[in-house]
């Protein structure tokens, strides 16, 4: 059987000295679509962030996409983002400079050199958003859903084997809050792995799968009745 992407065995998640969860033991394998829900407050972020190691694993064992959380040294850090592809709320494009500009950064800025293959593989993850007409356009000439399409295009451009998203629809309407997990569904479809916090049930609702809630300290899956 392929190994998981993600697994964590008594896990406890700290911000600075305060544990915000623990004795998590999950795996995801690859190929799954996971949703991570709860209250605010629960901790999704900080679960989030444990994972690509913005928090450190303190407590517990966890391997992501082949590395393990216990014992990264920092160094290791940028190697273990390639291999993630994040996606936030709030988007996070660089304002300063056009689309094709910011996924052309973000490919510098992990090791890519040569402008041809740079240029095709913007041309390809922004195919596979439905934005490929779009690359001159600067972040502030787009509408929200336009701007986290450019964002999971961003998260892309390493062809990650997990994609992490933080609340990617938590800035937009309910209709293009569709569009946007549309293209994340069709995403999964292609073979990759993606945990989704989200507070909206209603996109669960129309897409439901396999889903783990934050609650009193802990983490543990929902098993949603059939009808
Ligand atoms: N930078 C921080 N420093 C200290 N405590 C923090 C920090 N960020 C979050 N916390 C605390 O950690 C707990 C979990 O917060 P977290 O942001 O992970 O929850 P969440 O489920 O993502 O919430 P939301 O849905 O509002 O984003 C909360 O009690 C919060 O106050």
């Amino acid at each position: 059987m392929a190994e998981p992407v993600l697994s964590l065995k008594d896990v406890a998640v700290f911000q600075k000295e305060n544990m915000v969860l623990n004795d998590i033991s999950l795996d995801v394998k690859p190929g799954e679509f996971v949703y991570l829900i709860g209250k605010t407050g629960s901790g999704k972020s900080s679960f989030m962030k444990t994972l690509y190691a913005d928090l450190p694993l303190k407590q517990g064992n966890g391997r992501i996409v082949g590395f393990n959380l216990k014992t990264l040294p920092e160094k290791d850090i940028p190697h273990l983002r390639r291999k993630l592809g994040i996606v936030f709320q709030d988007f996070k494009l660089l304002p300063d400079r056009n689309i094709h500009n910011n996924l052309l950064f973000v490919l510098r800025a992990t090791g890519w050199k040569d402008s041809g293959k740079m240029d095709t593989r913007i041309e390809e993850v922004l195919d596979k958003v439905g934005m490929k007409t779009k690359g001159f356009k600067f972040p502030h000439e787009l509408s929200g859903g336009e701007q986290q399409r450019i964002a999971i295009a961003r998260a892309l451009l390493n062809d990650p084997e997990l994609i992490l998203a933080d609340e990617p629809t938590g800035n937009l309407d309910p209709q293009t809050s569709v569009e946007v997990m549309k293209v994340l569904q069709e995403i999964n479809k292609t073979g990759r792995t993606i945990l989704m916090a989200t507070h909206d049930y209603a996109l669960i609702l129309k897409y439901p799968s396999k889903t783990l809630k934050c609650d009193g300290n802990k983490v543990f899956e929902v098993i949603q009745k059939a009808g």
